[in-house]
């Protein structure tokens, strides 16, 4: 508060110290003599004021910040405690708090500025620029081409110094990303409602705090340290520079004017003139963060897209169209894999997947089961060896042909925050519109009860944060993520894959989709991955993929016949979950 009411009156001492030395010099040209002190009284209360108030700006940008980092501290631990601990779950839960809580949260984020803001703020500094050259154009006429000069060179030193520390300033912002993100992350975790029923029956609401306390402490004091070294000796030194300059640009000024050299209206001139170079040293409020920051955002975007469509080209974009396939099925030959520079996950994999007819891919934890699907999709392509459709290499077909002759569920797959008809319709945008195709692509699914129960029926939103929204049960969201699968089937997809489709159906519910499945697939090539082995013995084919190889392959009968690791793992997991293991009974 201080600092604001001084910041506030300096520009008005300035204005007196102006007015007087103005009136004290008119006085003595009127005199015809020159009153050297009280003019030197006069500009020295000027420069005071000036120089003063110069000193207060970063002061006060300081202290805001420190202000600024408190009170949204204390917001941030006030919502956190509100969500995580106090407010009962079924107010939480309700859309209108969800939305608050929300908005809050979103407010609290500090958000840097955008390439957007950088551009529009670098223009603003042809209006700087404009504003500096013509106060040096008039220094230069009015008082003399070498004080034109000076205020030149004074505003450009200050000016560097200022954006030099800003940079580097920058550099230091991306060091800690780390850090930020991680006491980021731990806010917007602690305001979140899931986290909350964790938060609440783990105990972790003590610890959270400390840990966001601790991390939030670490992370500000490198910042602040880091901010300190960066910024302060060189704004000293800057600082200096402007003064020296300003100096002597006002003490050559006054000098002339009281020696009677030129009149009151070239004083005028150039003491303003003078002022608005010697404010060039100071921070531009309207484009010095928006630059800085904006194009860091702009900087990390440019990489990414060098990085990304550098890679891109190592990615074979076949042209071969995928019309109609697979008319005889696909074959994987030799395929190993690994993600990265991480561990081989498929060593050699070979697998036939015959069309029209139901393959299902068993395995336990980690197999590699879900990466067999990221190479058939295209999402990767195998290090060694290669996919065959209808004896063609994958590669060499249209990418984007080939993904939509697939269905594709994925254990992960998205539930988004639309309608249940948008959640079901994104199976095949081209007819999402189409009420009767998405109800009979829910049908299919055993997802009919699930939409009919909703209360705008296909029009209600599948989440609690919108209005008569409502959420739906793990098992209830896997019906509706099936019949996106349908309606892509019913669309001319011809290859359904499901990645554990039942993984959260109820024994019951999991039972009769498997009963139903191969009816409703009939003609149809499919691919099913579980590692619950006892629900896809009706598959035609069943592939058994241990440590990224397929180790036994056959169907149910035949390969309990054998005796093997199908056998072994099938009659553990029937006894684990007392099924009968003769191979006809149902899941009890
Ligand atoms: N994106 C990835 N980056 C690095 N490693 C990965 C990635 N995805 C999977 N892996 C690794 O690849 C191996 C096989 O994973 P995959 O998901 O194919 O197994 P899975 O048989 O489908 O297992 P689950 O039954 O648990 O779903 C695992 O060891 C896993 O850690």
């Amino acid at each position: 508060m201080v600092l604001n009411l001084l910041a506030g009156l300096l520009p008005i001492s300035f204005i007196v110290g102006t007015s007087v030395l103005l009136s004290e010099i008119s006085a003595s040209m009127g005199e015809g003599t020159g009153d050297l002190g009280a003019v030197g009284t006069a500009l020295a209360l000027t420069v005071g004021a000036y120089i003063l108030q110069q000193v207060l700006v970063p002061y006060q940008a300081a202290v805001g910040e420190v202000i600024a980092r408190r009170v949204d501290g204390r917001c941030a631990h006030r919502l956190m405690t509100s969500a995580l601990a106090r407010a009962p779950m079924s107010v939480l839960e309700r859309e209108n708090v969800m939305s608050r809580l929300g908005d809050a949260r979103d407010g609290l984020g500090r958000r840097p500025p955008t390439p957007g803001e950088a551009v529009a703020g670098g223009l603003t500094l042809i209006a700087r620029y404009t504003q500096l050259a013509g106060a040096v154009v008039l220094i230069g006429i009015a008082l003399s081409p070498i004080a034109g000069a000076v205020a030149a060179g004074t505003a450009l030193v200050i000016r560097r110094g200022q954006r030099g520390s800003l940079g580097r300033l920058g550099g230091l912002w991306h060091e800690l990303s780390g850090p930020r993100r991680r006491v980021t992350y731990l806010r917007d975790i602690g305001t979140t409602v899931t986290a909350a029923k964790e938060f609440r029956t783990l105990g972790l609401i003590d610890w959270h705090e400390r840990r966001h306390r601790a991390d939030a402490k670490e992370y500000l004091a490198a910042l602040w340290t880091g901010r300190r070294r960066i910024l302060f000796w060189p704004f000293v030194g800057y600082t200096l520079v402007g003064l020296a300059g300003g100096s002597v640009l006002l003490v050559w000024l006054g000098r002339s004017a009281a020696g009677g050299d030129f009149g009151l209206l070239e004083l005028s001139v150039v003491l303003q003139a003078a002022l608005v170079a010697i404010r060039f040293g100071a921070f531009f409020p309207e484009s010095d963060v928006q630059t800085q920051y904006g194009l860091n955002a702009y900087e990390a975007l440019t990489e990414f897209e060098e990085l990304a469509e550098g890679s891109q080209k190592d990615v074979p974009r076949g042209s071969l169209t995928a019309d109609g396939l697979p008319r005889r099925g696909i074959r994987f030959e030799q395929v190993r894999f690994r993600y990265g520079e991480g561990r081989q996950v498929l060593h050699g994999l070979d697998l036939e997947i015959p069309a029209g007819r139901s393959t299902a891919i068993v395995g336990l934890n980690g197999a590699g089961k879900t990466t067999i699907v990221k190479l058939l999709t295209r999402l990767y392509d195998p290090e060694e060896g290669r996919i065959l459709v209808d004896g063609e290499d994958l590669r060499r077909l249209d990418p984007r042909e080939w993904q939509r002759r697939l269905a594709v569920i994925f254990q992960d797959y998205v539930r988004y925050e639309l309608s249940a008809g948008a959640n079901i319709g994104l199976g095949a945008p081209a007819v999402s519109a189409d009420r009767a195709a998405l109800l009979a692509a829910a049908r299919r699914a055993g997802a009919l009860e699930v939409v009919e129960a909703l209360p705008a029926g296909l029009d209600t939103p599948l989440s609690p944060r919108y209005r008569s929204g409502r959420d739906l049960s793990g098992g209830q969201w896997q019906r509706i993520a099936l019949a996106r699968a349908f309606l892509a089937v019913a669309q001319g997809a011809s290859v359904l894959v499901l990645d554990e489709p039942t993984a959260q159906l109820d024994v019951r519910a999991e039972a009769e989709f498997y009963d139903r499945f191969l009816d409703i697939t009939g003609g149809l090539t499919t691919v099913i991955i579980s590692h619950r082995f006892s629900s896809v013995r009706r598959a035609d084919r069943i592939v058994v993929v241990e440590h990224g190889r397929v180790v036994e392959q056959g169907d149910h009968e035949g390969l309990l016949r054998s005796g093997g690791r199908y056998a072994d793992l099938f009659h553990l997991q029937a006894r684990r979950f007392g099924a009968d293991d003769t191979g006809t009974g149902s899941t009890r």
